[in-house]
Formats: structure tokens, C-alpha cells, sequence
């Protein structure tokens, strides 16, 4: 038994819990605690500042109380005896009051005590101010640089997944991942990091100073905190299969648009407009009713938080109010412990207030994740062969092939390329001659069997090296926004003009970019131009030719174009496949006249080989085939 399939019949070692979205989230921020301990540090001093606050300012109520009750008191009486004196004419409750300050009879209020007071709070406060705008700067670069390191991730990772993940997910769907989610994330983490950091902080200052206060006050506030939590809880449970889903109709509307918006022409020119807007008032009608749900649920967190919260203030008033008027609480103090347990239960609304955005965020970072995680195409071996040059010898080995996992579509499939030589590939429609194509360029790789590139096995080496020896010329003319010239040099970067310019030459391309204004520094934008059909097929020859490729993967157009410009594509195939090895799925007689070796395939196998002549004279396969289908030149 080989040692993989032993492994396999093993007892699995139980696996690694995954680690939950909000940690990963979490792991994003963690390389950049050098920044994330200050700003915890600065949130700290700003909380600190402000706590205290409300301790100055009870203080200062407490020197104007006793200012205005010691001036309309007689002067040269003690406390004491005023106190005593009050009680004696039954006016017991306002004597506790008045207990519990500094009365001096007959001196008003000390205006430069206060004075000294009002201005350090307004010092705190605005030192506290500057702690938070240095700790909401920093929140930024931490988000901005987590971020950036995400976006960079999944770009990476876009560029290792198999092509099936393509096949599989919508083109826009993925886009919607890309872009809408990790934007949303960012959006989350910047407003949500300083405040769950200050937040916490500033409950856990506010609680020790409330049971410096008043023991009896901070156990109602205590007894309020957890309802409110435990409720906004329990609503972001019930919201969060709901926020998912707004997110999941964002890439559905993402990928209809996407599809609309690429096939825009053939929409327009099939009359289908109507029916594609008809799609996308379903798209958005979906993401709108499922917008709406999950706001209905998560939007009642804050409110139901609130009114908890509203009804604790009430008794703390109402007790502090009954400890004042029995003499054991200051007014100072009752003011102070109010503003207090408004700051305690603040945080708590701030963090209920901004839970639907931390579940539209955390949504959206389970789907960023959930692509980070897909399975990616196997890595290349550790010491990859390398060949120095490339002659173009082309083997498949026994080929086996299938796209899903039960339909299969190529067994045992061999066929060899001599070096420089010219193999038309010809069948019916999804005989499996893209597929083909699509094998020797790594883009899946067989279930079985070996491709050989000059005898070695093409999985030995790696991709970026395999696909930089052949070179791909598609039936869709992929052209991007940039000149022509970039266009054409993205066959080989750092190509210089000279050889751009040979290359445009060589492809007949040169003399309609000269007729053009700008030359090869002509912009292709989004409708290329102008430039015809034949015109963008001949530069991406240019920019296959540039390229140089030992091997040629040629999917001739079908598209038709003006005769002339089809002489010109045809003599510029010749000059292309002049000394490559050449597979080209052919759909012109000349080229499969001219081919060294023609492959018939059928189903995904090769079902006759040979000549142009030879397979004429069996009459068999591709005898009918070219007087069904491919005598249309
Ligand atoms: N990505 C894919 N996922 C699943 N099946 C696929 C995929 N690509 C192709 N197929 C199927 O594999 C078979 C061979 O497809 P292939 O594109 O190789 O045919 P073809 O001969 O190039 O056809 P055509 O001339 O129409 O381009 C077809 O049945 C096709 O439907």
C-alpha cells in the first residue's frame, strides 16, 4: 500500500478548531499592536480625563450649595449650631441636606474656588479631546494598513485558485467579494475599533468610580447593564441569518450586473433589455426586502437598549434623591454618580448602536474569509524542473480528464507534437478541443495521465514557467485599458519600442496604427478605439508574437471579418506559427489543408489522426465533418 492511501485509511487527527470570523478579524489588527497598544494607551487617557469630570463638577455644585446656604445664614454661627437649630423647628430633611456640605454662615459662594474648579474640567476635557483625535488617527492607519494587507491577500489568492472556483462563482459575485466586502469591513473597523477599545475602557473606569460614589446606586446600575446586554444579544442573534443574507444578494445583484454590463451588445442587440431589467428589479427588489429584514431586527438593538437603560437613570434619581434627603449623599455627589451611570450605560449603547454594522462587517468578512479559504490549485513541486530551452516536443500520456466529478470526459487520451510542427485540432462542438488547450496550459490539471513538455512532466514544473513557453491566442480578444503599444507589450514586459513596433509589423498591425492619430499610443478604452473585429485580433497575434513562445495555443476566430482583413489575419497565423510547435482548434480549410498532423476529436477523445490527405482517403470521421462543417471558407 503507498504511503498517501496508508495516511488516508489513518484515524484523521481531530482537526484544529477554525478560528471564528471575529478572531480572524481580530488576527488582521494583531501585526500592528505597535500602534494598537498607544492608541489603547491614549483612549485610557481621554476616558481617565473625562471621568473625572463629573467628580469636579459635582464638587462645584456642592461649593455652590453651600455658597448660597452659608450667605442667608446668620454669620458668627457655627455649623453646627444652625444644624441643630433647624432640626428644632422640624426641618430635619433640609438639616441632612445641608449636613452634607461645608457650610460656613454668612460666607457666600467662593467664586475663585469655582473659578479654579470650571477650569481644570474644561483643561481635562480638552486634553481628553486630544487623546481621542491622536487615538482616532492612529485607529485609521491601523484599519487602512490591515486592510491593504487584506486586499493584497485576496488579490494573491485570486491569482492561486483553480479555475473551477471561476467556473463555479459568478465572475461578479466574486468582483462583490473583492470589492463591496472588504470595503464594508473597512468601513466597520474604522468606525468600530476606537469605540470597542474605549467603550470597554471607559465601563471598566466608570464602574470603579460609581462604587467609590455610592455602593447601593452602582448595584442598580449593575442590575440594569446585564438585561441590556443579555437583550441586544438576543436580537443580534435573531438579525445575524438576516444580515447574511443582505450581503449574499449584494454579490448576486453584483454578478447579474457584472453579466449584463459585459454581454451589454448581445443584451441590446437580442432585444433583451427589457427581460435583463426585469432580472435586475427581481436582484434589487431581493437585496432591498432583505436590506430591509435585517435593519428591522438589528435596528431594534439600540432602542430596547435605551429603554432599559432610560429606566435605571429613573431610579438612580429617584434613589440618590431619598440618600440626599436622609444626608448620606451629597447633591454634588447624586449629580455626579447620574452623569456617571449616563457614561456607564452609554458605551453600552454605542456598542448595541453600532452592532448592525459590526454584523454587516463581520458578514462580510466571513465572505472575504470563506474565498481566502477555498482551495487552491496544487503548489509547485519544491526544486521545479527548468528547462533551458525549449525545442517543443508535446506528449500527452494517457490522458484522463473530467470538469465535474461525474461526467467524464477524456480517458486515456495520448497524442505527441514533433517540435515546430503544425497540429490542427478539429471536431464538433464540445468535442474537447478547448479542453485540450486548456490541459497543456495548466489551467486544470488531468485526474490522470502525464502531458510532456520536451519529456518532462509539465506538473514538475511550475505554472508561471510552463505558460511563459506557450503562448495563448483566444477566440476572445481580451484587450485591456491602455495603448496599443502597453497591449502589445504585455506579451513580454519591458519589450522596447522597437520590438513592439517589429512585432506590429510582422502581425500587420503596424499599418492601420499608423493611420491612427495617435499611433501606438492610441488609448483603447472601453469601446477599443473603434478598432474592427479583425483589427483587435491582430494585435492580440502582435502580442502573442512578441512573446516568442516556443508553443502555440492558437483557438482561430470564427467571427467573420472583411476579406481583406482576413488575408491579413491568415498571413499573419503563417508568420506566427513559423517554427512552433502549433496547436490550432482550426476552423479554416487552409489551415487544416497545411497541418502536419490533424486530430478529429469526438466526445473528448481523439477519434481519428492523421493527414488532410490521409483522412480524406479513409472517409471516415472527418471526411463527413469537413463536408458538414468545416468547408465554410
Ligand atoms: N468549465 C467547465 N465546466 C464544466 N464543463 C465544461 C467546462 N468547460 C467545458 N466543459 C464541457 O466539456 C466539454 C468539452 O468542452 P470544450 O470547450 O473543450 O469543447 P470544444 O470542442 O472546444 O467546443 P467548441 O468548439 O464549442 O468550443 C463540453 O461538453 C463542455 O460543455
Amino acid at each position: 500500500m503507498s504511503a498517501p492511501a496508508r495516511a488516508a485509511l489513518a484515524p484523521a487527527a481531530p482537526a484544529p478548531k477554525p478560528p471564528s470570523t471575529t478572531g480572524r478579524v481580530l488576527g488582521l489588527l494583531l501585526p500592528h499592536r505597535a500602534r494598537l497598544v498607544p492608541m489603547a494607551l491614549l483612549g485610557a487617557a481621554s476616558i481617565a480625563l473625562n471621568l473625572l469630570g463629573p467628580l469636579l463638577l459635582g464638587r462645584a455644585t456642592d461649593l455652590i450649595f453651600a455658597g448660597l446656604v452659608g450667605r442667608s445664614l446668620p454669620a458668627g454661627a457655627t455649623p453646627h449650631e444652625v444644624l441643630e437649630h433647624l432640626r428644632a423647628e422640624g426641618k430635619g430633611t433640609l438639616a441632612n441636606v445641608i449636613s452634607t456640605v461645608d457650610v460656613v454662615p454668612g460666607r457666600g459662594v467662593d467664586m475663585r474656588e469655582l473659578a479654579v474648579l470650571l477650569a481644570v474640567v474644561v483643561v481635562l476635557y480638552l486634553v481628553g479631546s486630544l487623546c481621542m483625535l491622536g487615538q482616532g488617527r492612529l485607529a485609521a492607519v491601523v484599519v487602512q494598513r490591515a486592510v491593504h494587507r487584506l486586499r493584497a491577500d485576496v488579490e494573491a489568492k485570486l491569482a492561486r485558485l483553480p479555475m473551477s472556483y471561476f467556473d463555479a462563482n459568478p465572475r461578479g459575485e466574486v468582483l462583490s467579494r473583492v470589492t463591496n466586502d472588504v470595503d464594508n469591513l473597512q468601513r466597520t473597523l474604522q468606525q468600530t475599533i476606537g469605540q470597542v477599545v474605549n467603550s470597554v475602557l471607559s465601563a471598566v473606569g466608570v464602574l470603579a468610580v460609581m462604587l467609590m460614589i455610592s455602593v447601593e446606586l452602582s448595584v442598580i446600575v449593575l442590575v440594569s447593564v446585564p438585561v441590556a446586554v443579555a437583550l441586544a444579544a438576543l436580537i443580534g442573534k435573531r438579525a445575524w441569518p438576516r444580515v447574511q443574507q443582505q450581503w449574499k444578494s449584494t454579490g448576486e445583484l453584483s454578478a447579474h450586473v457584472e453579466e449584463i454590463y459585459s454581454g451589454h451588445s448581445l443584451v441590446t442587440a437580442f432585444g433583451r433589455r427589457e427581460l435583463a431589467e426585469e432580472r435586475f428589479d427581481e436582484h434589487n427588489e431581493a437585496m432591498c426586502h432583505s436590506g430591509h429584514r435585517a435593519q428591522a431586527v438589528s435596528g431594534l438593538v439600540a432602542p430596547a437598549t435605551r429603554f432599559v437603560l432610560d429606566l435605571n437613570y429613573v431610579l438612580v434619581a429617584v434613589v440618590g434623591a431619598l440618600r440626599v434627603a436622609s444626608g448620606t449623599m451629597t447633591i454634588g455627589g447624586v449629580q455626579a454618580f447620574i452623569q456617571y451611570s449616563g457614561m456607564f450605560g452609554r458605551p453600552i449603547v454605542d456598542v448595541a448602536s453600532f452592532s448592525a454594522q459590526l454584523q454587516s462587517g463581520i458578514a462580510s468578512a466571513h465572505r472575504v474569509f470563506e474565498l481566502l479559504d477555498e482551495p487552491e490549485e496544487p503548489p509547485a513541486p519544491a526544486v521545479p524542473e527548468r528547462l533551458s530551452a525549449v525545442r517543443g516536443h508535446v506528449e500527452f500520456s494517457n490522458v484522463s480528464f473530467r470538469y465535474l466529478p461525474d461526467e467524464p470526459l477524456m480517458e486515456g487520451l495520448s497524442l505527441t507534437a514533433e517540435p515546430g510542427r503544425l497540429v490542427a485540432i478539429v471536431g464538433p462542438t464540445g468535442a474537447g478541443k478547448t479542453t485540450l488547450g486548456n490541459l497543456l496550459l495548466r489551467f486544470y490539471d488531468p485526474d490522470g495521465g502525464r502531458i510532456l513538455l520536451d519529456g518532462v512532466d509539465t506538473t514538475a514544473m511550475t505554472r508561471e514557467d510552463l505558460r511563459s513557453r506557450i503562448g495563448l491566442v483566444s477566440q476572445d480578444t481580451w484587450l485591456f485599458h491602455g495603448t496599443i503599444a502597453e497591449n502589445i507589450a504585455y506579451g513580454r514586459p519591458g519589450a522596447t519600442r522597437e520590438e513592439i513596433v517589429a512585432a506590429a509589423r510582422a502581425m500587420c498591425v503596424d499599418r492601420f496604427v499608423r493611420a491612427l492619430p495617435d499611433g501606438y499610443d492610441t488609448v483603447l478604452d472601453d469601446d477599443h478605439g473603434g478598432l474592427s473585429a479583425g483589427e483587435k485580433q491582430l494585435i492580440t497575434l502582435a502580442r502573442a508574437f512578441l512573446a516568442q513562445p516556443a508553443i502555440l495555443v492558437l483557438d482561430e476566430a470564427t467571427s467573420s471579418v472583411d476579406t481583406r482583413t482576413e488575408a491579413l489575419i491568415q498571413q499573419a497565423m503563417v508568420s506566427l506559427r513559423a517554427g512552433r510547435t502549433s496547436f490550432v482548434i482550426a476552423h479554416r480549410l487552409s489551415t487544416v489543408r497545411n497541418a502536419d498532423l490533424i486530430v478529429v476529436m469526438d466526445g473528448g477523445d481523439v477519434v481519428e489522426r492523421g493527414t488532410h490527405t490521409e483522412l480524406l482517403a479513409r472517409g471516415g470521421f472527418y471526411a463527413r465533418l469537413l463536408h458538414h462543417r468545416l468547408d465554410t471558407p
